[in-house]
């Protein structure tokens, strides 16, 4: 078997999990390649020896990987979805973060949860991405071009609020007078829109939601629509530029330019433990039950 492991940061708390992970894998004759800047991260705090190979960018993670390790938070799994891109290679998050909604293993249960990868006792959950398509083109969108949890359109350097004239398949869905909209995909569904008002989605779900941020329209609300639909946004407002976001890279776009977003016709495959599936991850991060009512 053979694994990438990724990290973006280090701190005290990475020792422990690294040593978890290391001792696990060489136990059972795993071939780790580590992103070479989290490797470089643990060889300057003597974590690890300098022996292993290393990757640097998507290129060099083809089908002879059989997942990636993401050590950190939400963050970094966003992240580490930039570098398997459409390669397929299954995504497995571990929580060295806070939420950790989409890191779904905790630091406790490392060597048990690692026997499931072994003897492949994991499912595979399919996530959506979107992606947009920019007119006039917008070089920093075409490097990383998709979003897992969501796209957004908001307002920059300014207070005043943007006007985002939205088509769905090419028919007048709304011109939204906001803060900013989020077109969220079932991952992204207890992210951003969320905290927004919008629903959540279970990830097999075949949907997408427009969620406006603070919109001064009180009775817009978040709609939820077939992935299949292309959705198009002419955004205007007092400032020149606005922002857009994809997950968590953020460009500035120039108003009037025409966005158009789809569902990409790849997916992300996330690793989905037994014991740690969506809805438990519902009740335990979103603290569902804990009312002491019920
Ligand atoms: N007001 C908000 O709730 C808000 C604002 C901006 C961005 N975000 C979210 O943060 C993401 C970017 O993450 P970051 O680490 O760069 O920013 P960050 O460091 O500000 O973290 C944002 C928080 O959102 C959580 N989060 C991210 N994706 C999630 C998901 N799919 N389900 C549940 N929780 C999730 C993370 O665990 C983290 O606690 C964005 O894609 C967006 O969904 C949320
Ligand atoms: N490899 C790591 N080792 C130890 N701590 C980490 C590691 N990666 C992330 N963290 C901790 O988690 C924090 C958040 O990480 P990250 O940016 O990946 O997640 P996030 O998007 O903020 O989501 P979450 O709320 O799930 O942590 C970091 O600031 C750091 O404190």
């Amino acid at each position: 078997m053979k694994v990438a492991i990724y990290g973006q940061y280090y701190q005290n708390s990475t020792e422990p999990i690294i040593n978890d992970i290391f001792v696990f894998f060489n136990k059972n004759n795993v071939e780790m390649i580590i992103e070479s800047h989290f490797l470089l991260m643990l060889n300057e705090r003597k974590i690890v020896e300098n022996k292993y190979k290393t990757f640097t960018s998507h290129t060099e993670l083809d089908s002879s990987f059989d997942m990636l390790i993401s050590i950190g938070g939400d963050g970094t799994i966003l992240r580490a979805a930039t570098l398997v891109r459409d390669s397929g290679i299954p995504i497995l998050g571990i929580n060295a973060g806070r939420l950790g909604f989409l890191a779904t293993v905790q630091k406790e249960n490392i060597a048990e949860f690692m026997q499931f990868v072994i003897d492949k006792k994991y499912s595979i959950s399919k996530r959506a991405l979107l992606s947009l398509t920019c007119f006039p083109a917008n070089e920093s969108i075409d490097e990383i071009n998709f979003a897992m949890n969501e796209i957004t359109v908001s307002r920059k350097d300014t207070t005043s609020m943007i006007t985002i004239d939205t088509y769905l398949n090419d028919e007048f869905l709304n011109s939204y007078w906001a803060d900013g909209l989020i077109i969220s995909t079932p991952t992204g569904s207890t992210g951003y829109s969320l905290s927004c008002g919008g629903p959540i989605l279970t990830p097999d779900v075949k949907s997408l939601v427009i969620t406006p941020i603070a919109p001064h329209n009180l009775t817009a609300r978040p709609l939820v629509v077939p992935d299949e639909t292309e959705i198009r946004l002419k955004v205007s407002g007092r400032e020149e530029n606005y922002l857009v976001s994809l997950d968590s890279r953020v460009t500035s776009v120039k108003n009037e330019s025409i966005l158009t977003l789809k569902k990409t016709p790849f997916q992300i495959n996330m690793v989905e433990i037994p014991e740690e599936t969506f809805l438990k991850t519902l009740r335990s991060k979103l603290l569902w039950g804990q009312d002491k009512r019920n």
